[in-house]
């Protein structure tokens, strides 16, 4: 067996109104150097762990068994720059991960198609995966059980992360969100998301960004369970913040700004007080999702 490195981004979901269809891919990754071995053997950040219920090894051989396969013994060192449980995707990556180890290993010859159905129906949403797997900001939705996806490259903003040092699992942001909304309501904010998707495409980001912040599906349940939601918003948008969302189902905040200023925006939050133990960070869109290095 050649060795090979597998890279996955890691991604932004909803992006403002586009609950659960639209994600953005963002410039950190988790990335597995698979190597030749007698035994199985997985190492996280250098340390050994058990391959017992461990979410990627479980992942990669679910993929194997629904193709009829074993997969053979390896050494996997996983390397992961994704924090975990803060609303940048880590286990919509972490799956794309297991199942492109899956894909190498077992020489299954998947297609992306293939990749994003199988990561979708494991984390339930594709606006994730999507991104991870292709690059760029995605639009996508499950739609007669096959999943329909269009690509937006070049987004000419740049983004700033603002990660707190708590964690909230996705499960649990979700379920604070109402198991239906009022037609009235969910017109209005059906609106607000199409809208949102014809301002990033006509590259009319003011509009984008104001937009992004009237989500009405998302953010106004969740608010609550954020860190300083509304200051951060309102910090950002002084300091030329075109619009402040929640990444994925939080804790991240996540504003875009003009493309060149992201590194002052990211200065200037770091600079304030109340985000001391905040990770403010300026990160690039990947415009590759998933690949594979020999
Ligand atoms: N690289 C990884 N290795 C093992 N488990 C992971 C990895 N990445 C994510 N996970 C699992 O996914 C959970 C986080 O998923 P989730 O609550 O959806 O948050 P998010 O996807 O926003 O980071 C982690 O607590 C862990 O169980
Ligand atoms: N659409 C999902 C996105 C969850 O993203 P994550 O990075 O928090 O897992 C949601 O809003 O629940």
């Amino acid at each position: 067996m050649k060795p090979f490195r597998i890279s996955v981004p890691a991604s932004s979901g909803n992006v403002g109104p586009g609950f659960d269809s639209t994600g953005l891919a963002l410039g950190l990754y988790l990335h597995l150097n698979v190597l030749e071995a007698n035994s199985l053997q997985f190492y996280s950040d250098g340390e050994s762990i058990s391959t017992e219920n461990h979410f990627i090894w479980n992942i990669a051989e679910h993929i194997a068994h629904k193709h009829g396969i074993t997969l053979p013994a390896c050494k996997v060192q996983e390397a992961n720059d994704i924090p975990l449980a803060r609303g940048l995707g880590s286990s919509a990556s972490a799956i794309v991960a297991g199942i492109e180890l899956a894909n190498q290993l077992g020489n299954l010859h998947l297609t992306p198609e293939q990749k994003l159905q199988y990561g979708t129906e494991i984390e339930g949403h594709p606006d994730n995966v999507a991104p991870s797997i292709y690059g760029g900001l995605i639009i996508s939705t499950v739609f007669e059980e096959k999943i329909e996806h269009i690509q937006l490259k070049d987004i000419d903003v740049d983004i700033v992360a603002y990660i707190p040092n708590v964690e909230l699992k996705t499960s649990v942001s979700r379920n604070c969100l109402p198991d239906s909304y009022k037609r009235d309501y969910a017109a209005k904010a059906s609106a607000i998301s199409n809208l949102t998707i014809a301002a990033l495409y006509s590259k009319d980001y003011k509009l984008a960004g104001k937009l992004m912040e009237e989500d009405l599906f998302h953010e106004p349940f969740r608010s609550e369970l954020i860190p300083n939601f509304s200051y951060i918003r309102e910090e950002a948008k002084k300091h030329g913040a075109f619009g402040t969302i929640l990444s994925g189902a939080g804790p991240t905040m996540l504003s875009i700004t003009s493309k060149g200023k992201g590194a002052t925006l990211q200065r200037y939050m770091s600079n304030l007080s109340l985000l001391a133990d905040y990770q403010i960070k300026y990160i690039p869109i990947d415009y590759q999702g998933i690949t594979i290095q020999d």
